[in-house]
């Protein structure tokens, strides 16, 4: 179904008076897109939302039911058509039908609440009978470990493109769409601050990939194979930079009082800081490290995605912009 008044792309970030009018994107309100749910059933409840709820991420049950519950619609017709196309790639080869996963790759900056978007998105998808086994694989397993970050003096630049170890993380995702039976993933943990030596999540033979991380739409000058070749669908989750400023530094408060106060937590040592200190310690993070990584980064991927998803400074999700629907 077709919204009535389509809007054209207003004016972005980045973007000129003369890119809006090529823009190749539908914006939708929250409520047209909305209408597009169709008769797909809210399979969450409210215990499991919460659940899946990220620390300071207050996705609540409407939201799933006027932004998910459509995109999982969509999500749900586009694995529909990849595989009839891959039967009929799979046929003018003259080789059986081999299924690979489909791929949505979920991209964004720090404290965006990209985590708590997959997670919602990965357990809905995984209530339709046609694609019940859904992988959700962060990218922070391919951060660099601290010992190699620290070695080439990379300790301030964690979650900026060099950061990461690029060719693991490209031969998983080639793996992956290969439909390689069995997919092994390092674990980075937020307690730790670093990888965790000699450990791995095992997935195996997913229908559908969640692929979330800041770097996942990121290109680089003179490099020929980058991990959206092996994307289905991506999705940007996008808001202001004064929000997401204020969003990691609530987060950080919070983790403060909860996460920090584990004594085997990496951030242990601010846990009693006293709140002035500490909102100035969140805030020099914010301004030095997460804030320029989106801006040199992040942003500029965004335009790349198939589906932007716009946040307001309260959190919920006011627009939505379909990549090809113009
Ligand atoms: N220092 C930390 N300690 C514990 N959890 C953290 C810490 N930093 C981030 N997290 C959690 O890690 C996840 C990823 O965070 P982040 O990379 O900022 O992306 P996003 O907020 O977009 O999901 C979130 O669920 C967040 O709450
Ligand atoms: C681990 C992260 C780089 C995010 O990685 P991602 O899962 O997006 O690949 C980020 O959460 C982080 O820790 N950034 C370092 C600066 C900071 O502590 O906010």
């Amino acid at each position: 179904m077709i919204p009535a008044s389509p809007k054209p792309a207003s004016s972005s970030a980045q973007g000129s008076a003369g890119d809006e009018a090529i823009s190749p994107y539908r914006v939708f309100t929250r409520a047209d897109w909305a209408a597009l749910r169709a008769h797909t059933p809210l399979t969450l409840s409210d215990d499991e939302l919460e659940r899946l709820r990220g620390v300071g991420d207050p996705v609540s049950l409407d939201e799933v039911r006027d932004v998910y519950l459509p995109l999982t619609r969509l999500l749900n017709l586009q694995v529909a058509a990849y595989r009839q196309l891959q039967v009929l790639r799979d046929a003018f080869l003259g080789r059986p039908s081999q299924r690979a996963p489909y791929l949505v790759a979920i991209a964004g900056s720090v404290a965006v609440g990209k985590s708590t978007f997959a997670r919602v998105l990965a357990a809905l998808l995984a209530r339709w009978v046609d694609h019940p086994r859904v992988a959700l694989v962060a990218t922070d397993g391919f951060l660099l470990p601290n010992k190699e970050l620290e070695a080439r003096n990379l300790m301030h630049r964690k979650g900026f493109p060099e950061s990461y170890d690029q060719k693991a993380m490209l031969r998983f995702l080639a793996a992956a769409k290969a439909g390689d039976a069995t997919l092994s993933v390092p674990v980075y943990s937020h307690v730790d601050y670093d990888i965790l030596p000699g450990k791995f999540d095992t997935i195996e033979r997913p229908d559908v990939l969640l692929f979330e991380g800041l770097n996942v739409l990121q290109t680089a000058p003179g490099v020929s194979v980058m991990a959206s070749d092996f994307f289905d669908f991506s999705i940007y989750v996008d808001t202001d930079e004064a929000s997401v400023a204020d969003w990691f530094l609530e987060r950080f408060l919070l983790l403060q009082r909860t996460a920090f106060q584990n004594p085997d937590a990496y951030f242990h040592r601010f846990a009693d800081m006293d709140r002035e200190k500490s909102i100035a310690f969140a805030r020099d993070v914010w301004r030095d490290i997460n804030l320029p990584n989106l801006r040199d980064n992040i942003a500029p991927t965004r335009d790349r995605a198939d589906l932007i998803v716009r946040k307001q400074a309260d959190h919920s999700i006011s627009e939505i912009r379909l990549r090809g629907a113009v």
